[in-house]
């Protein structure tokens, strides 16, 4: 299977750039998704790459084969890239059945009718779906019809397969089952796949590797722990999982560690080197996943190098794996995600320095210690 190879990819719609230089390489076999809110651009992303948008400058080129190139004005059509696509609707034709769905790709690309017998079977087969061949759309649930869309994809042997918010349409149950079927199919089959989706969880669950886009950039590319542990921006921690944001300011900064004086309650904390680079007095936010927040009680010390910090609970939600807890922070809230049941008052917290990801930005929003109040009462 070919890599995708997308360079300089700008896309205007009139007077708006909504894709600003995008250069990526999707490798051969990999399970790759293109992340972000909605607006992102990356349903455009897609279309170029499927030849249902035109760029207005740039490349992409599937393997050695250029499918358009606004240099030297090259345009492949979509019915010439041999790519298999499925949408967030289905797109089946209601009165056809399964297998005169799956016939259709087969007629246009002119394949004699013993074949498309033969390959109908075999794409049905992939997803499971043998003995439904003769079943009309509305015979079938919501699960099923998502995967003949994906038969139909599949069933002339496409090179590269994508996808766009293909499990949005199916409830949560039956979503979190797709994701593990497609993800299964996808190895199996060792199929180069993109991904389009604005659900983070989805992502990280799925994917070899995951673009996080905003606003028409990419702002970063890595595997899902490295978008997840190392984000690169705090936008990213806020966009993949979820995070508390502490704003502050430097006081001393050396190697491997920077000291922050927290605006909630003048406490110092030990934080690891942001990425950039920080100066003494420079602003900044410290940003901790709540799961990486440990309680401390009487029986169990702080790690030697740990940040320790009092607060208080202010509410307490059971969400079947765990405890989540707002805890006051001086005059800010914190989230913490706990195995602990039961914690009220006033509690004691120790955050390793190792897991406070700083950055130098104060644009995230902090959580509103009023509505907090309000809400817990
Ligand atoms: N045909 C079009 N004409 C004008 N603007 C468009 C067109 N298609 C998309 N856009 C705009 O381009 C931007 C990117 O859209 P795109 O659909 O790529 O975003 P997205 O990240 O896939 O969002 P979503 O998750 O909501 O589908 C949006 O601001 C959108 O309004």
């Amino acid at each position: 299977m070919p890599d995708v190879t997308i360079s300089h990819l700008s896309k205007k719609f009139a007077a708006t750039t909504v894709l600003h230089g995008i250069d990526l390489t999707i490798r051969d076999g990999e399970f790759f998704t293109l992340l972000g809110p909605s607006g992102c651009g990356k349903s455009t992303t897609l279309s170029c790459v499927a030849g249902l948008e035109r760029p207005t400058t740039g490349s992409i080129a599937v393997g050695d084969r250029t499918m358009v190139d606004t240099a030297s004005r090259t345009f492949v059509p979509p019915e010439g890239r041999n790519l298999g696509m499925v949408f967030q609707s289905y797109a089946l034709w209601p009165h056809m059945t399964v297998a005169q769905n799956l016939a259709l790709p087969l007629r246009i690309r002119k394949v004699d009718r013993r074949r498309q017998t033969a390959l109908i079977g075999e794409a049905l087969e992939k997803v499971g779906l043998a003995d439904m061949r003769d079943r009309y759309p509305h015979q079938l649930s919501g699960g099923q019809q998502q995967r003949v869309a994906l038969a139909r994809a599949l069933v002339y042997s496409p090179t590269v397969l994508l996808l766009d918010e293909p499990l949005s349409n199916l409830d949560a149950q039956l979503r979190e089952q797709a994701r593990a079927w497609l993800k299964r199919l996808q190895e199996d089959l060792g199929i180069t796949t993109v991904y389009v989706t604005h659900d983070q969880e989805e992502a990280l669950a799925l994917s070899d590797r995951i673009a996080v886009m905003s606003e028409g950039h990419l702002v970063q590319v890595g595997s899902p722990t490295e978008i997840y542990q190392e984000p690169a921006t705090a936008g990213v921690a806020a966009f993949v999982g979820r995070c508390n944001f502490l704003t502050g300011k430097v006081a001393a900064a050396s190697d491997g560690r920077t000291e922050v004086v927290l605006d909630c309650n003048g406490r110092r904390v030990r934080t690891r080197a942001a990425k950039a680079g920080v100066e003494a007095g420079q602003r900044v936010t410290v940003a901790v996943r709540p799961e990486r927040i440990k309680v401390l009680t009487a029986d169990r010390q702080p790690p030697p190098d740990a940040n320790v910090l009092t607060g208080t609970v202010l509410s307490s939600s059971y969400v079947g794996a765990r405890f989540e807890y707002d805890v006051r922070l001086g005059d800010h809230a914190v989230q913490v995600a706990t195995g602990r049941p039961g914690l009220t008052g006033e509690i004691t917290l120790a955050v390793d320095p190792e897991v406070c990801l700083l950055y130098p930005t104060t644009d995230v929003v902090t959580p509103d210690i009023e509505a907090l109040t309000t809400v817990s009462g």
